[in-house]
């Protein structure tokens, strides 16, 4: 068997080298998934075929009480010994069944596991173009499918190989002839099969497809909720997510039409078989050269061969669906990733300096440039500013350093040292890193502030509240730290999140804490405390802000101006008031001086 895996592939690589390529190496994948238990599954296998034997003595056994009936022999021994047979037969192929079954789900939560580790070492440029619902839709859905493929599929195949390979042995034995006949029969169907695999496989891998493309509209709908719902845009997102669901009913229908197809082949062949033994079984009948015991014991074994072809055929047209699965959760295994971070400690120690020299960096190749020879040198210790218009490519300069991506040219260097010198995981257990939305998970309170440094004790956490002007809070809510903070920490107000997130960073005792700062959306009460905390930080380790309003960085140490990609000019406030046009600009529109 197996000439249906390996038959489209014909060894020839044209004319469609990639989907034959695609083929082989999802088979290959989802055999290495299995090669792993090949154990449990040889041991399933061969309790299957235990089984099979015991369910194989049966004809002989049905021979056996025809022929005492004809003698008028006695019936109790050969009706028992029948029983027995079928009910040992039985509790053996459960057994394997139940083992080849558990080494399956144990084969999906490899690979779920697996696909999840991938997914969260992908490096952040490759998920910027990825859409977050489809990743969700591998991880769920095509997982499952590769359940079903493993448990049901992978488990019947083996155990109807056997089956069929014993009663072709058993009729071999019985009838030569009779087996050619059949055999002649089964082949033809088989060829059949072989057509209609590939097609099987393209129609599923569609269908996951669109269940992917499906998953991402919801996503982007949820994502936007509140916006979807203050556009009146529901009907318009329904119909959207709707459109993918057809898409997917679509392919779904494809891949059941071939897989009917199918399932009259194997029916086809039961009959065909059936009616060209009898034919011929029956002839040699007749002129005497067979007993009809012995016919209508070949006729049972036809039974137990047949079967299985149908088990057969019905388990390959699963794995086509499989395969098609495998394909897509090996797409995100081909990407590459970043070195799995060894858990780092935090970091602690003496504040950090940053210097950017020369540094060149776009999004990607068809995308504009956004650093433009970006140099600027920040000191260790006490606060630097990034200032300038948006678009200016503040928010890059963190994405830089945390090394979310890679320059094209120029060096950046963190302590002194070049920042691709730094271990992944060092260099980021040095940076504290406050996001423009400063996200906040879902969870409680605590869990939110612990999330960069699990190991915190109390008394941290409660210096960190304390710093973050936090307390007041925690002393308002009902269940204080244990306070579940909702979907996005969306039960918290804009400036509170934005604390929770600073509070969360300073945890990890960061030796530079970068934080992009939105403060358009706090009132001026916060924006107070947010300016206080900020100068209080800087105290004790090098904070680099990007501010998006001048009021906050006044006091800075330093102020960098950045305009389109380049850094126009350095210093404090008021050098720059007397000496750069764009920042007395900046600052005279948010009058914080008169022009
Ligand atoms: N992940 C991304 N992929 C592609 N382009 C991006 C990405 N992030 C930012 N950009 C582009 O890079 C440019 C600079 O963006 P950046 O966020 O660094 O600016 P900014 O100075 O921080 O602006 P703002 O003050 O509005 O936050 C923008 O034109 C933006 O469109």
């Amino acid at each position: 068997m197996g000439m249906e895996g390996d038959g489209p592939d014909g060894g020839q690589p044209a004319p469609r080298p990639k989907a034959s390529l695609g083929e082989r190496a999802s088979w290959r994948l989802l055999l290495g998934q299995v090669r792993p238990h090949r154990r449990v599954l040889l041991l399933g296998g061969l309790l299957s075929l235990v089984g099979s034997l015991a369910g194989l003595a049966m004809p002989v056994m049905a021979k056996r009480v025809i022929d005492a009936f004809g003698a008028f022999g006695a019936l109790a021994g050969p009706v028992l010994g029948l029983s027995a047979a079928v009910l040992v037969g039985a509790l053996i192929s459960a057994a394997g069944r139940f083992l080849l079954q558990r080494m399956g789900e144990t084969i999906v939560l490899d690979s779920r596991r697996g696909l999840v580790d991938r997914i969260l070492r992908l490096t952040v440029s490759d998920v910027d173009r990825l859409k977050p619902g489809d990743l969700l839709s591998r991880v769920s859905s095509d997982t499952t499918l590769l359940r079903a493929v493993c448990t049901d599929a992978l488990a019947s195949l083996v155990g109807a190989v056997f089956m069929f390979l014993g009663a072709a042995v058993m009729m071999a034995i019985m009838d030569g002839l009779l087996l050619g006949v059949t055999l002649a029969v089964v082949g033809l169907v088989a060829v059949m099969g072989v057509a209609i695999a590939p097609r099987i496989r393209r129609a599923s891998l569609q269908a996951q497809v669109a269940l992917g493309e499906m998953s991402s509209m919801l996503d982007r709908a949820l994502q936007a909720f509140r916006t979807v719902k203050a556009s009146g845009a529901e009907a318009r997102e329904t119909a959207v997510v709707g459109a993918a669901a057809v898409e997917a009913r679509d392919r779904g229908v494809v891949v059941a039409a071939w897989t009917s197809l199918a399932g009259i082949g194997a029916w086809m062949s039961v009959q065909l078989a059936f009616l060209a033994v009898l034919g011929v079984g029956g002839a040699r009948v007749a002129s005497g050269e067979m007993e009809i015991s012995a016919l209508i014991a070949f006729l049972l074994y036809l039974f137990y061969l047949v079967s299985p072809i149908g088990q057969i055929i019905q388990s390959l047209t699963q794995i086509q669906n499989g395969l098609a699965a495998v394909t897509r959760i090996q797409e995100i295994a081909a990407m590459r990733t970043e070195p799995a971070a060894a858990p780092v400690a935090r970091a602690g120690g003496e504040p950090v300096g940053v210097t950017f020299s020369g540094v060149v960096f776009r999004y990607g190749e068809d995308r504009p440039v956004v650093h433009n020879g970006v140099t600027f040198e920040v000191p260790a210790g006490g606060m630097t500013a990034l200032v300038g218009p948006s678009g200016a490519g503040k928010s890059t300069v963190f994405g830089l350093i945390e090394r979310f991506y890679e320059p094209q040219e120029g060096t950046i260097a963190v302590g002194g040292r070049d920042i691709r010198d730094w271990p992944l995981g060092e260099l980021r257990a040095m940076l504290g890193y406050v996001e423009q939305d400063a996200p906040v998970l879902a969870g409680t309170l605590r869990e939110n502030l612990v999330f960069g440094a699990p190991g915190v004790t109390d008394d941290e956490v409660a210096r960190a509240l304390a710093r973050t002007r936090l307390d007041d809070l925690v002393e308002r809510l009902p269940e204080g730290l244990r306070t579940p903070v909702g979907h996005r920490g969306i039960l918290l107000s804009g400036g509170e999140r934005q604390r929770v997130a600073i509070a969360r960073a300073l945890l990890r005792r960061p030796r530079l804490l970068l934080l992009d700062e939105a403060t358009s959306q706090l009132d001026a009460v916060n924006e107070m405390r947010l300016r206080e905390v900020v100068a209080e930080v800087a105290r004790e380790t090098t904070v680099l802000v990007i501010a998006h309003r001048l009021s906050t960085v006044t006091g800075a140490d330093r102020i960098v101006v950045m305009e389109a990609g380049r850094v126009r000019a350095w210093g404090t406030h008021d050098e720059l008031v007397a000496a750069d046009e764009l920042y007395r600009e900046l600052a005279a529109t948010q009058f914080l001086v008169s022009s």
